[in-house]
C-alpha cells in the first residue's frame, strides 16, 4: 500500500481492523490511545520539564513600542529586548499589539464552534488527498508519510489565507456563520504585527527594515491553522504534536486562554510557556534562521496532553512564497561570519520539511552550506 498522502482516516489501524477515526473520536471513546500514538522516544524521562509558574522568563515584548510612531529610547530598548529574546529563545509574548480582546474572543469561539459540529459536518471539510504535501488545506489528522510515524493527538483545520486568489473557500466552514468574517478579520490584524515584527527583527540585527519582507516576496504567503487536542487518557504516553520547529518565516500563535501544554525546549529543558490571555505568542520559524544566517534560531517547541481539559490553539504561519528562493541576507556574511545556509528554493525546503515534521526531525540542516 503506498502510504504517502494517506490520512489517518484512511489507514488500517493495528488495534482494530476498522479505520481509524479522527482524534477528536478516539477521545469520546475514551479507550487508551491506539499504539499508533504512543511516543517511542524516551524524551520526558531524559529531559527536565519546568512548569509555567516556574519559567516567568518568557520574555515579554510590547509590539507598540515597535511602531514607526515610537522613537527614541523606549524604541531603542525594546528593539534591543526583541533582539534578545529571539536570539535566547526564538520566541517571546507580544503584548501591545492593539488587536481587540473581542476580536481574540471571537476567534476562539468561531474555532470552538467548527471542533463541536458533528463529524459528518466536519469531514464537509475534509482535504484532498490529491493536494501536495506543502500544501494540504482542510480538515483531518496526520498525514501518514511512513508506517513508524508516531501520530499526534490532534485534529487541525489548515487553510491558506493569502494570496487571497489561492485560498479554497470550499474550506472554509460555514457554519459557524461568523467563521469566514471573524478569520479575515483576524488575518488582517495578524498580518499586521507580522509586518512589525519582520521589520523590527531586521533593523535589530542592522538591516534595511524590509530585507526580511523582500525575501519573503512582498507579501507573504500565510496559511492558518486551528488545532484542536482533545483529552488524552494516556498523557505520560501521548503528545498533542511532538518536537518540532515551524517550517515557515514567523509563526503567530492565540494561545488557550487556560490551558498551559505547550513547551519549547532551551538550555536542554522544556520549559512550559506560562498562558498570558491577551498576549500571541510568536515564535521564529526556520525561513528566518536561514535570512538571518543563524543569529536568531527556529525553536523547538512540542504540545502534551493532559487528562482533563480540551485546548484550542490558532497558529499563523508566515513564510516566503513557493517559488521564492531564500538565503542569508548578504548584511550578514563577513569573514568572522561565514555562510550557514544555502539559497533554497522554498518549494524544496517545505517539500524537505514536512515528511521530517511528521516524523519528528528537523530539515534546518539540509539547508546548511
Ligand atoms: O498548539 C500549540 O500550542 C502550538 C502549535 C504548533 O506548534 C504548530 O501548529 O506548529
Ligand atoms: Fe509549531
Amino acid at each position: 500500500m503506498d502510504v504517502n498522502h494517506l490520512t489517518t482516516e484512511e489507514i488500517p489501524s493495528s488495534s482494530s481492523p476498522g479505520l481509524l477515526k479522527n482524534v477528536q473520536e478516539l477521545a469520546i471513546d475514551g479507550e487508551e490511545p491506539p499504539p499508533r500514538y504512543i511516543r517511542k522516544d524516551s524524551d520526558h524521562k531524559e529531559k527536565k520539564q519546568v512548569p509555567a509558574h516556574e519559567s516567568l522568563s518568557v520574555p515579554i515584548i510590547d509590539v507598540s513600542r515597535l511602531l514607526p510612531a515610537s522613537s527614541g529610547r523606549e524604541k531603542e530598548d525594546e528593539m534591543e529586548k526583541l533582539k534578545s529574546a529571539l536570539n535566547s529563545w526564538g520566541l517571546f509574548q507580544a503584548i501591545g499589539h492593539s488587536i481587540p480582546k473581542s476580536l481574540l474572543d471571537d476567534i476562539n469561539d468561531v474555532s470552538k464552534q467548527f471542533f463541536d459540529l458533528p463529524i459528518e459536518e466536519k469531514q464537509r471539510y475534509t482535504r484532498s488527498e490529491e493536494d501536495e504535501i506543502v500544501d494540504l488545506q482542510g480538515y483531518g489528522s496526520d498525514t501518514i508519510v511512513s508506517d513508524d510515524q508516531v501520530l499526534d493527538w490532534s485534529d487541525r483545520l489548515y487553510l491558506l489565507i493569502q494570496p487571497q486568489e489561492q485560498q479554497k473557500l470550499r474550506l472554509w466552514p460555514d457554519p459557524p456563520s461568523h467563521f469566514r468574517r471573524t478569520l479575515n478579520e483576524y488575518s488582517v490584524k495578524a498580518g499586521s504585527v507580522a509586518e512589525v515584527i519582520l521589520k523590527a527583527m531586521a533593523r535589530s540585527i542592522g538591516l534595511e527594515e524590509y530585507s526580511f519582507i523582500n525575501q519573503l516576496g512582498g507579501q507573504p504567503m500565510v496559511y492558518a491553522r486551528f488545532n484542536y487536542y482533545p483529552p488524552c487518557s494516556r498523557p505520560d504516553l501521548v503528545y498533542g504534536i511532538k518536537a518540532h520547529a515551524d517550517g515557515g518565516a514567523i509563526t503567530i500563535l492565540l494561545q488557550d486562554p487556560e490551558v498551559e501544554d505547550l513547551q519549547v525546549l532551551k538550555d536542554d529543558q522544556w520549559i512550559s510557556v506560562p498562558c498570558m490571555p491577551g498576549a500571541l505568542l510568536i515564535n521564529v520559524a526556520d525561513q528566518v534562521q536561514i535570512m538571518s544566517n543563524g543569529i536568531f534560531k527556529s525553536p523547538i517547541h512540542r504540545v502534551v496532553t493532559n487528562k482533563e481539559r480540551e485546548r484550542l490553539y490558532l497558529a499563523m504561519f508566515y513564510g516566503a512564497k513557493f517559488d521564492k528562493e531564500i538565503e542569508p541576507t548578504a548584511g550578514l556574511i563577513n569573514e568572522s561570519n561565514p555562510r550557514m545556509f544555502r539559497k533554497v528554493k522554498v518549494k524544496d525546503y517545505l517539500e524537505v520539511f514536512f515528511p521530517k515534521y511528521l516524523l519528528g526531525e528537523r530539515a534546518i540542516d539540509w539547508a546548511k552550506v
